[in-house]
């Protein structure tokens, strides 16, 4: 399988510490991984240096083949991101907002790309509502379906389903799969929902303290740790890292 991203060595020390210690990620084409670990791991740090947003101080990242930084430009045309913690503008309707990133992103209809987003996700009748009008999950939706306008190759999405009731969460983790079934887009998210995870994510890569301390399917990783299920592997991490922060 031809990877749409990798990343090798990746380094991140901040001013209190190593955020990110060597770590390696690559996502085949139309490959759905999902990236875990407990609070603090490292893994928005690890995305953010895959997406050229923060610069890694040691460890390359390559997009489709085009190296980080010098071609990002070209290789952020065949990503898209989206996470709960961004903002969207209030002063404006879901589908002008939608038309303008469509514009953004070149497409030559926008207004089509923005209706069938809306619809893929469930939320067709919120077209007209201005950002002041939806409720937090609501926006969330939103900043997915701006991520999938353009049919990125991969879609990076942070705690995609972290402030969603399980009605909305389900309505995400279909829009996603059927995007990802229809499209062939490749998928690297993170979620604290391991339930989700296994759904959603063909492989999984975990992290403690900023290294990839497993990385298999749901099953393997079960497995190697004579666990059953992510949840019970998560939490297994989650006291090693604690028990390691405290000792
Ligand atoms: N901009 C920053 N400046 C200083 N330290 C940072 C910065 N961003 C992250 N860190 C630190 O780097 C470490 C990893 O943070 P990161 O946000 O990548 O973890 P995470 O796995 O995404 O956590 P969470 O699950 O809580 O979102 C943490 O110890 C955090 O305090």
């Amino acid at each position: 399988m031809s990877a749409v991203l990798r990343a090798e060595g990746l380094i991140k020390n901040y001013r209190r510490g190593r955020a990110v210690d060597g770590v390696d990620l690559a996502v085949g084409d139309g490959e759905r991984v999902g990236l875990l670990g407990p609070n603090g791991a490292g893994k928005t740090t690890t995305l953010l240096m895959c997406l050229g947003v923060v610069t890694p101080d040691a460890g390359r990242v390559e997009i489709l083949g085009r190296s980080l930084p010098s071609k990002r430009a070209a290789a952020m045309s065949d990503v898209g991101f989206a996470a709960g913690y961004l903002p969207l503008p209030s002063a404006v309707r879901v589908n002008e907002y939608l038309e303008m990133f469509g514009r953004l992103y070149g497409l030559r209809r926008p207004r089509v790309a923005a209706r069938e987003g809306l619809e893929r996700f469930g939320i067709g009748h919120l077209e007209k509502a201005m950002g002041t009008e939806l409720s937090s999950g609501q926006k969330t939706l939103v900043g997915i379906i701006k991520a999938t306008l353009h049919n990125p190759r991969l879609l990076v999405l942070d705690e995609p389903t972290a402030s969603l009731d399980p009605d909305v969460a389900l309505r995400v983790r279909t829009g996603l799969q059927e995007l990802c079934a229809t499209n062939g887009t490749a998928l690297l998210v993170t979620s604290h929902n391991m339930v989700e995870v296994e759904r959603l994510c063909e492989r999984v890569t975990f992290l403690s303290r900023g290294r990839v301390v497993a990385n298999g399917t749901p099953d393997e990783i079960a497995r190697r740790f004579d666990r059953d299920g992510l949840e019970e592997v998560f939490l297994h991490l989650a006291e090693l890292q604690q028990t390691e922060v405290t000792a």
